[in-house]
């Protein structure tokens, strides 16, 4: 396969020409590859194999010398064989972002995933670990992904009207039934309600526990301003302004289950997207850190402290636990919500700086940084202070891929790696990745 990766900073330019082209392999960002008069377009909504009508996204005279273009399937003239009906229509053709490949069937959306990582682990130079055993894994009980989303974020137009963003695009736009979000959201009914002037975004959470949460955010929002609407039945509400959060109902926390343990999560804050993917990282985690009795562990990027909890059941009351966050607000609540186990403390504090200031080293490490990953560094540092296993929970194989390269060249080898839907209708992808010693 040859992927090309499209990418992600350029903003396309006013386009419009129409082309039509035959489609090739996915790129890294949930397009597809095709050619004109030898030029690379990325082309959004459709799928390998097919022939479409494409509008182009770019200006090809302003983008005259441009590498390659972007642009959006408008017609599709032979369908490739993964397609079909789109489980979301405004999801489609001028609609909204966030369910790019909606009219692709789901196992094949698995293996174009799967096909991709491969590929970006292969260009990153990966080798302790065969790389085609990696294959993207549905969530358990998952069979559509529909319904899986806990976390919705909403965007306002300036008549208050309530939709999402198109895709790379700041245009709101009705987002219909949004038949990925979970049932408690879609109840809401936010895009039949006219959101009070100054909301910019409303964040709708479906909890495991408790009551849902709505959050209206606007630098300048009056919180007087708004009238909940009875559509909300019992969920909490609250109003993020430029001065910070002022809970209108509830205390602007959400309760999240895992197993036997509560976490308080801020309304705004992060917790794991899809259903059921906080149980099932956990348990991965668990199965896979291995943190010594009576020993030593690091939760870096840990939120409200999920893994923090699994590596404290590991080590026991005579090891210890240190969960390190750069969120204050995240790091407080995962002292709470860990404040039965004496064996963990929290550290608010940059990664990079806190692992390079931290003298001794650990015996294991689970981390789970955000899209851009780990980074050369922090690989380094941890290559040198980790003494048995690192567990590396990412959401983006594009910076794991890179990262698992820089820790092969620094001596460690990959033991385990699995990759997970957590982000159906979606080309993103979840993995955990298991480190040793070579
Ligand atoms: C993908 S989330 C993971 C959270 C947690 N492990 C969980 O599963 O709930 C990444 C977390 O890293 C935090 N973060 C991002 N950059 C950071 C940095 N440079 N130093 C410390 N924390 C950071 C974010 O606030 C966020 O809570």
């Amino acid at each position: 396969m040859s992927m090309e990766a499209e990418p992600m900073s350029s903003t396309p330019t006013a386009g419009g020409r129409l082309l039509t082209l035959t489609i090739g392999p996915p790129a890294a960002g949930g397009t597809f590859v095709a050619r004109h008069e030898g030029r690379v377009v990325f082309v959004r909504g459709t799928a390998p194999g097919e022939t479409v009508t494409a509008r182009l996204l770019d200006d090809p005279e302003k983008q005259a010398d441009a590498r390659f273009w972007r642009a959006e399937a408008i017609d599709v003239l032979e369908a490739g064989v993964d397609r079909v009906p789109t489980i979301w229509e405004e999801s489609s053709v001028d609609g909204v972002g966030g369910a790019e490949w909606a009219h692709i069937a789901l196992p094949a959306q698995r293996r174009i995933a799967s096909e991709v990582m491969q590929e970006l682990l292969r260009r990153a130079g990966v080798t302790s670990y065969p790389i085609e055993q990696v294959q993207v894994e549905p969530a358990p009980h998952d069979l559509d992904g529909l319904g899986s989303r806990t976390r919705v974020r909403f965007a306002v137009d300036d008549e208050g009207r309530v939709g999402m963003r198109g895709w790379r695009s700041h245009d709101v736009r009705d987002a219909g039934e949004n038949p990925l979000a979970s049932p408690e959201i879609r109840d809401l009914r936010l895009g039949e309600w006219t959101a009070p002037e100054g909301t910019e975004a409303i964040d709708a959470v479906a909890p495991s526990a408790g009551p849902a949460s709505v959050v209206l955010i606007g630098r300048d929002l009056d919180p007087a301003s708004v009238v909940i609407p009875e559509s909300w039945g019992d969920a909490d509400v609250s109003v993020r302004t430029g001065r910070g959060l002022v809970p209108l109902r509830g205390d602007g926390l959400v309760h999240e289950r895992v197993g036997e343990r509560l976490f308080s999560v801020s309304a705004t804050g992060f917790w794991q997207g899809h259903r059921r993917a906080a149980e099932l990282l956990s348990e991965v985690v668990e199965r896979t850190l291995k943190a010594p009795h009576g020993g030593s562990a690091w939760d870096l990027y840990g939120g409200v402290g999920l893994f923090a909890a699994t590596a404290a059941q590991q080590v026991g009351h005579e090891g210890t636990v240190i969960t390190v966050e750069g969120n204050r607000r995240a790091s407080q609540l995962a002292a709470e919500n860990l404040e039965d186990l004496p064996q963990v403390s929290t550290a608010t504090a940059d990664v990079v700086d806190w692992v390079r200031a931290r003298r001794g080293g650990v015996d294991v490490v689970v981390l789970d940084p955000p899209r851009s990953g780990a980074g050369a560094e922090l690989i380094g540092l941890l290559a040198k202070s980790v003494r048995q296993r690192i567990v590396y929970v990412s959401c983006e194989p594009s910076t794991l891929a890179r990262d698992l390269a820089l820790a092969e060249k620094a001596g460690w080898k990959i033991v385990d790696l699995r990759a997970f839907d957590l982000f159906p209708h979606t080309h993103h992808v979840e993995s955990v990745t298991v480190l040793e010693r070579a």
